[in-house]
């Protein structure tokens, strides 16, 4: 079998008296898109940040491309590409000077580097505005230049962390598209951090960590398939009444969410008629009706107990130590 393209046993991180990674285990296949999820503080920068060696680990072991990240720490560096939360880009410099420049620090064969740098800059959209200075483009344009340059030397394994935040919806999902397409071109592994749900969706394998652990890992189809239950939320004139004939007749507890009646159901499809029938048998006034598949909210609250958004909140703000630290570089 192929070596593992990142490779995790053991690993933990203090920080003083705060456990940011409390023994996590993983392994990412060559060439696979892996996406690390779950909310702020939950311990997904200080991993990336011990993968890409910019953090030494308390204990355990990890190998990016087959090396370990403590004892060989330079060659790690040379084969991985990094696309950080704060932007870290030149912005007087063309989009080419910027590629050029990193071209040159990590050492891109010159009579190649030309060629590299067109490939890159038209795999993420923007060989038309090269010459341009990056202070004119927009937040996503810069964050598509990053990704190129985190190309530019040919990586093996490319990290982003958190590579969408602040940007509106729609540039969050050329990114992606621009991400998805990069293995069309080159049999590149892909290792990312978000705390968004729908974005996860995108990638082969995740793992959701939640408080320096790992409390799920598979395909987001697995994990949500593994919840069991789809969400039957119904709109009536009585809720109370509703709730009371969905315990009577189906021995269900309902409960309310965002003002309607909200029941977890294994085949909610199946379930809709006979909710409908008995609920109009007991005179409460159906108005609408809604089933949704299990989303990978449904697995991480199954798994901790509490939905993301809530967990995010009581996690409060966290630093960003991979950009804070590349700054200070
Ligand atoms: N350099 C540091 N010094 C002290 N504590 C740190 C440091 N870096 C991270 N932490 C703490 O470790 C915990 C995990 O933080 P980490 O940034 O890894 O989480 P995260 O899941 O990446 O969150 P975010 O999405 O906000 O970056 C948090 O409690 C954080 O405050």
């Amino acid at each position: 079998m192929d070596e593992p393209a990142v490779s995790v046993r053991g690993l933990v991180k203090r920080y003083g008296d705060v456990e940011a990674v409390r023994g996590i285990d993983l392994e990412v296949a060559r060439g696979e898109t892996f996406g690390f999820l779950g909310p702020n503080g939950a311990g997904k920068s200080t991993t990336i940040n011990i993968l890409c060696t910019l953090v030494e680990p308390t204990a355990g072991e990890a190998a990016v491309a087959g090396l370990d990240v403590v004892r060989d720490r330079a060659a790690v560096r040379r084969r991985i590409g990094l696309v950080f939360q704060e932007p870290t880009l030149d912005g007087p410099m063309s989009g080419e000077q910027n590629l050029r420049f990193h071209g040159e620090l990590y050492g891109v064969d010159r009579r190649t580097a030309a060629a590299r740098r067109e490939e890159v800059l038209r795999t993420v959209g923007l060989f038309e505005r090269r010459k341009d200075p990056v202070s004119t483009y927009s937040g996503g344009m810069r964050r598509r230049l990053e990704i190129a340059r985190g190309l530019l030397h040919s990586p093996q394994v490319l990290f982003l962390d958190e590579p969408t935040i602040g940007l509106d919806p729609q540039t969050r999902a050329s990114i992606w598209n621009y991400l998805a397409r990069l293995h069309e071109t080159q049999p590149i592994t892909v290792f990312v951090t978000t705390h968004y749900m729908d974005e996860a969706e995108n990638c082969d394998r995740i793992a959701i960590m939640n408080e320096g652990r790992i409390v799920a890992l598979d395909t987001p189809e697995a994990l949500k398939a593994q919840v069991g239950a789809d969400r039957v939320v119904v709109a009536t004139g009585d809720d109370d009444a509703a709730i009371a004939a969905v315990r009577r007749e189906f021995g269900l507890e309902a409960g309310m969410h965002e003002g309607a009646v909200t029941i977890s159901v294994p085949d909610g499809a199946g379930f809709v008629p006979r909710l409908f029938a008995a609920l109009t048998a007991a005179g409460v006034d159906v108005r609408s009706v809604s089933v949704t598949r299990p989303s990978l909210d449904d697995v991480f609250l199954a798994h901790t107990g509490t939905t993301l958004r809530d967990a995010e909140r009581s996690a409060g703000p966290s630093l960003h130590p991979m950009a804070m630290r590349m700054r200070g570089r």
